[in-house]
């Protein structure tokens, strides 16, 4: 059986087409389809004896208890039996995936996922797709008939243990695969560095602002995670593209640093779920809710690759430019050593006033100053 990397990344792939992909563990072969972008005419196909694989959040909304049943710490995956629910419809599956609605009576039947199942959710987070699949356990004719697509190179097949660890197999040894000089409007010498994630799947770009051995004894220091609609069109919707213009310009009048700026879109949700939670918020839910109903938790991300690159440009020591304890806590765990704090901020408006305020309350973001003051810049703290 394939244990290798790259069977997991090829069916990340086949998984955002919408192409269903096998996962093996010793005993047993599951069909996992995902929810997101399936068809109605593919329902025909699955078998009434189908499972909805969702998060342990998700069934929280779904009025669920997260916690019965869990099978292991950190296991993120509850199955619902489908086939007490009715017929498999379409409408129903998503109302069960990411409607904004409780469903006592399917969250009663939650179980514990099995190691497969696990794995279909961990792919469908790696993919960036809603953290639901559709499940179906292959035995007698149908795994015979999956065999033979997966012979055929029709399906792939993934190793169920693989499938869990895709997050991993995106740690340690980032490639660093391009760099040049760019010129910024607020930061003269600046360099652009690459690097790739191993599995291929994502690149990081740290910004090297002015000459490293002015940077002693801590380096300024920005871990900006990607924001399209705030950094490149200057959504009012959150404070992204303020905090990154300013950081830069911050980091040019402390003699220079380094911006990271990484592909971590949504809090780690990716693009198109952010636009998700966005409508969801629409409806009265506030950030960290509306991440919920569609199956995630307050925050996906991590700082592994942070940390690596880091590690690559040879710095140990931080001031770091952050509200988000969260940051500070995870460079600390990845062994870099935070000496400061400078808060950065964006501007205060009608429209990021409640994401900011439920940053605040909500996930313990340190946004006093600007909440109550309505300052603009970034300032030094302890
Ligand atoms: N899921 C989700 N993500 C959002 C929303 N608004 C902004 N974001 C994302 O939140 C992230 C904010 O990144 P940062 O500014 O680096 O981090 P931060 O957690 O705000 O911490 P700071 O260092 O204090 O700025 C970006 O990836 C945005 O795309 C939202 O409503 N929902
Ligand atoms: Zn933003």
């Amino acid at each position: 059986m394939p244990r290798t990397g790259h069977h997991v990344e090829r069916a990340i792939f086949d998984l955002r087409r919408g192409v269903p992909v096998v996962l093996q563990d010793a005993d047993t072969a599951i069909l996992i389809q995902p929810l997101e972008g399936l068809q109605a005419s593919r329902l025909g196909e699955l078998q009434a004896d189908a499972s909805l694989v969702v998060s342990r959040h998700r069934l929280a909304v779904l009025g669920g208890d997260p916690e019965r049943g869990r099978a292991a710490p950190g296991v993120e995956a509850m199955r619902l039996p489908l086939g007490s629910c009715g017929p498999l419809d379409l409408a129903r599956l998503e109302r069960l995936a990411f409607g904004a609605q409780p469903e006592p009576r399917a969250a009663a039947l939650a179980q514990p996922a099995s190691v497969g199942e696990c794995g279909a959710l961990a792919l469908m987070r790696r993919a960036l797709l809603i953290p639901a699949a559709l499940t179906v356990t292959l035995t007698g004719e149908a795994r015979e008939l999956a065999q033979a697509r997966i012979a055929a190179g029709e399906w792939l097949s993934v190793d169920a243990e693989a499938a869990i660890g895709c997050f991993d197999s995106a740690a340690g040894m980032l490639t660093r695969v391009s760099d040049a000089r760019i010129p910024l409007a607020d930061a003269p010498e600046s360099r652009f560095i690459l690097f790739r994630e191993p599995d291929g799947l994502r690149e990081h770009v740290a910004v090297v602002i002015g000459e490293q051995h002015d940077w002693q004894p801590a380096v300024p220091l920005r871990l900006h995670s990607a924001c399209l609609t705030g950094d490149l069109f200057g959504s009012l919707r959150c404070d992204c593209g303020e905090q990154l213009r300013n950081a830069v310009s911050d980091i040019e009048s402390m003699g220079g640093g380094v911006l990271l700026y990484l592909a971590q879109e949504g809090r780690g949700i990716g693009l198109a779920n952010k636009l998700r939670a966005y409508t969801l918020q629409d409806g009265g839910l506030d950030t960290v809710d509306a991440d919920q109903v569609l199956g995630f938790g307050d925050d996906e991300r991590h700082y592994r690759a942070a940390v690596d690159m880091l590690g690559a440009l040879q710095i140990q020591r931080v001031q770091l430019l952050t509200n988000n304890p969260q940051k500070i806590a995870s460079l600390e765990a990845g062994g870099i050593e935070v000496v400061e704090r400078q808060a950065l901020y964006g501007r205060l408006n009608d429209h990021n006033r409640r994401y900011l305020s439920a940053k605040a309350e909500r996930a313990g973001h340190l946004l006093d100053d600007v909440l109550h003051a309505d300052s603009s810049r970034s300032s030094a703290c302890k």
